[in-house]
């Protein structure tokens, strides 16, 4: 993720930043009033400080949209990049793109009242040149620049399927402003974040504690479930159930948000939570897990509709289970598309081969089987020959990364079970129950050693 601090107007700025996790500086140029906007000797001797204390690297920001004050103001300071802050048309974007064939053009698009100004024409900046594009909010009274105010989520991921170019995020950037931007931040083209207001104190002097804090807000969630478990060392999903499927408790007096924080010292690249109501979860749960980690979540509820899709992601899901055993033949393939388009992975379920027909886009989705059966409420027993048995068939799909799910206790059946050719592992109860989890993960990544 890259970090561009805006409204530089001094050579001890960009010193004291360039000691700081900051990749890029705005230097305002053509920006008429605004409260550091900079002469172009200023601008020139700016952009020498900063390519020589070897910081970042400056941005010229500008409401300027004709090449010719341009081309002038590049040449004069040797900024390659240039910010275009104003309501900058296609076409003027188009002649600035032919005056400058070398810059990188990044367009700003406004968002004001809940939507961005220059939504009809998005593709009509892309055809013209626009690299990057970086969505700014803009003040009620239609202040533009450095306004403060937060960025409104649902306004930028609304155009985001039609955006083919990386983009920034800016407008009134907060530690606490990072969680409404998760879906963004999620998204492979989004490139960072731009701040001034948040990167100052109140006297308005950089801080570069603060500037740190929000930097580790908005890093990107990691890879997605498949990703996360393809590069892990232990590929476990480790689970969150608050009941197993006999009442009996299994939290045992700790907090979900201390779990998250055992599984994670565990080295838990992905993280389940069992919503449903069965097994004593519930949306709070999923809040509390959510708000106590980025690492990648799997959803477990009973899942029969689009719109429960949708709400889960919202909630910040990464995955949703799909059980093939317990939907409709044809409800499957649908609820798989409509994960698919909202982002999630799906991770089917299966307990028989014969499920498999129903799994559309398998290579998009993570099939594991069940080793116990949740038609039973899963209260018979776990069969991992089940797991083994069915292994071929599910390789055969083309799924990235086979899962073995429910009924693991131990850190050999789980080593047994990725030496016969599992990628991943789904374990709940084996983990909540273990008196040592750092233990109980230690044995299963000596034993996997071993096997290979
Ligand atoms: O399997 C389902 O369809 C299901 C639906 C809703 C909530 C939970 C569901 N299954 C429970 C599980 O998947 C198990 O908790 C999970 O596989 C872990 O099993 P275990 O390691 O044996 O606790």
């Amino acid at each position: 993720m890259r970090l561009k601090v805006c409204g530089v107007t001094g050579e001890d700025q960009l010193r004291l930043l360039a000691g700081a996790p900051v990749d890029l500086v705005g230097l305002w140029y053509g920006v008429p009033g605004g409260p550091a906007d900079l002469q172009l000797a200023e601008l020139a001797h700016l952009a020498a400080v900063a390519r020589a204390v070897g910081g970042p690297e400056p941005v010229l920001v500008t409401l300027l949209s004709d090449p010719a004050a341009l081309c002038a103001a590049v040449a004069a300071s040797g900024v390659s990049r240039v910010q275009l802050h104003g309501y900058t048309t296609p076409a003027q974007l188009r002649a600035v793109r032919a005056a400058l064939p070398e810059a990188e053009l990044l367009k700003v698009l406004h968002v004001r009242q809940g939507r961005v100004v220059e939504s009809a024409l998005l593709e009509a900046y892309q055809r013209a040149g626009a690299d990057v594009f970086l969505f700014d909010s803009v003040g009620e009274d239609g202040r533009i620049g450095s306004t403060g105010i937060p960025l409104d989520a649902s306004a930028v991921e609304a155009v985001l399927p039609r955006i083919d170019r990386p983009f920034l995020l800016a407008g009134g950037v907060s530690v606490a402003g990072a969680r409404a931007h998760r879906a963004a931040r999620q998204h492979p083209r989004f490139l960072g974040i731009d701040l001034d207001s948040g990167a100052r104190t109140p006297d308005g002097a950089f801080h570069p504690g603060l500037i740190r804090e929000i930097r580790a807000a908005w890093q990107p969630a990691p890879p997605g479930l498949a990703a996360a478990l393809s590069c892990a060392r232990l590929p476990v999903v480790m689970e969150l159930k608050a009941r197993s499927a006999h009442g009996q408790d299994l939290f045992r007096g700790r907090s979900a948000t201390r779990l998250v924080a055992e599984y994670t010292r565990a080295g838990a690249p992905a993280l389940s939570v069992v919503t449903g109501e069965w097994f004593g979860g519930s949306a709070a749960l999923l809040e509390e897990v959510a708000g106590a980690t980025e690492l990648p979540i799997l959803v477990k509820d009973f899942f029969t509709k689009e719109r429960q899709l949708a709400t889960a992601r919202a909630a910040g899901a990464a995955a949703v289970l799909l059980t093939a055993s317990v939907l409709p033949r044809t409800v499957l393939p649908r609820l798989i598309t409509a994960a698919l388009a909202l982002g999630l992975t799906p991770f089917v379920e299966i307990t028989e081969e014969a499920e498999l027909a129903a799994v559309v886009h398998p290579q998009a989705c993570v099939i594991a089987v069940n080793n116990k059966d949740i038609r039973q409420r899963e209260q018979g027993r776990a069969d991992l020959t089940r797991s083994l048995r069915l292994l071929p068939a599910v390789t055969a799909t083309g799924t990235p990364v086979p899962v073995s799910a429910s009924g693991i206790e131990t850190p050999q059946q789980a080593a047994a079970l990725l030496a016969a050719g599992y990628r991943g592992l789904l374990i709940g109860t084996g983990l909540l129950g273990s008196v040592d989890l750092d233990s109980w993960s230690a044995t299963l990544a000596r034993e996997s050693e071993l096997a290979r």
